[in-house]
């Protein structure tokens, strides 16, 4: 490691987006390495409106691996984390910064700690994908601080360890993860499709019920559909769709039926009283403006879908979604050179 100081620290952040299966994975073939029973197809998510920023740094200075999550510091001793920084460990290359005097050689990495912060713009561990929006940007961040020589596929099969559908989101667009066949898992990885400029008026509207903690994990849920479940090789997903969680997903062809969509779904789910508008909807509020609702009053003045039949009372379930996200097809993870957007201090390696 040349350089004459001990007290440097090298970063990097990225931001990474979620993404919504519509042909799910559920259901693991090996647990240690996430192989799964399916292949699966998602969409990823607009990371303007849900994504996960990281910074990662080295520094000679640290003595221990070290993660904070939403602010808080927790433990990086778990089998997927460690997968993790083991297989980007194992391909990290020379790095070498000039401006700073910083050289680090490969083998360097073996003896150097890192501290990593995370940060989710929207609940964590609710069924709307941090684990996959997370561990593709922790592996898509450390491989650019390590330097590492592979192709995004290649990365997608390495944050597949800490989370099966986080190797969707190392794309944008409409990614398929291949199952493979392979016993280690090196043919299990995502591809890209197609890009997400392909249905650029695909509407996604997600109703969140609940942000709170899932009280069963993914990982939980689909241990037990594969130990009791006769039917889950026969299931088939539509144009809306569940995670592993209440919050129900919408998807809208095109921007007329998501306003038509929205209006009905505001008419049975209005906001409480006490509520505005642009709080119980977030991402993009422009759908808002083409459904002609500027405010609660439009909301309230909304007639009744007119596929109720008029003798149909229609009850509402004012308050039962708690907001709603409206969002679209999104680009894949990218670097941020913004030193302001780092969540780590570039001189000490802690949280800002
Ligand atoms: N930003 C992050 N960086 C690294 N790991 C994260 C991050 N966010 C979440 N995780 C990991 O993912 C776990 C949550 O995953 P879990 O599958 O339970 O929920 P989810 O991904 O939000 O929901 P679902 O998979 O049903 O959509 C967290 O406990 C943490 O280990
Ligand atoms: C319902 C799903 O979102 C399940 C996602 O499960 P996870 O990827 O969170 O599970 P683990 O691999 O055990 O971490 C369907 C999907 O994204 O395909």
């Amino acid at each position: 490691m040349a350089s004459e100081s001990q007290n440097w620290v090298l970063m990097v952040t990225a931001r990474a987006p979620t993404n919504i299966a519509v042909i799910k994975y559920w259901g693991k073939r090996d647990e240690k390495l996430i192989l799964p029973v399916n292949d699966s197809i998602s969409v990823t998510l607009d990371p303007d409106h849900l994504c996960t920023t990281t910074t990662v740094a080295v520094s000679p200075s640290f003595d221990q691996d070290r993660m904070w999550l939403n602010g808080k510091e927790i433990s990086l001793s778990g089998g997927r984390f460690q997968s993790c920084l083991r297989e980007i460990r194992s391909r990290a290359g020379d790095v070498e910064d000039k401006e700073k005097g910083i050289k680090i050689s490969k083998e360097d990495w073996g003896k150097l700690h890192v501290h990593i912060a995370s940060y989710n713009n929207f609940p964590t561990a609710a069924g709307l994908a941090s684990s996959a929006a997370g561990f593709a940007c922790f592996v898509f961040s450390l491989a650019k601080l390590m330097n590492v020589n592979e192709n995004q596929s290649k990365l997608s099969a390495i944050a597949r360890q800490g989370s099966g559908s986080a190797c969707r989101s190392l794309f944008g667009g409409f990614v398929k993860w291949i199952m493979g066949k392979d016993e280690n898992g090196c043919d299990s990885l995502a591809v890209q499709l197609t890009d997400e400029k392909h249905w650029d008026d695909l509407v996604i509207l997600v109703a969140v019920v609940s942000s709170r903690q899932k009280e069963t994990s993914s990982t939980t849920g689909m241990r037990e559909s594969i130990e009791t479940s006769l039917l889950l090789q026969h299931r088939a997903k539509v144009a809306y769709t569940f995670d592993a969680g209440p919050n129900a997903v919408l998807i809208a062809r095109n921007r007329k039926v998501a306003s038509l969509l929205l209006q009905r779904l505001l008419f049975y789910f209005p906001p409480n009283s006490d509520a505005d508008l642009n709080s119980y909807i977030h991402g993009d509020k422009s759908i808002l403006r083409d459904a002609g609702l500027e405010g609660l009053k439009d909301v309230e003045a909304l007639p009744p879908p007119p596929e109720i039949k008029d003798n149909v009372p229609s009850q509402k379930y004012r308050g039962d979604v708690s907001y709603f996200i409206c969002t679209r097809p999104g680009r894949g993870p990218v670097y941020l050179s913004d030193e302001s957007q780092a969540l780590l201090n570039p001189e000490t390696g802690l949280p800002k």
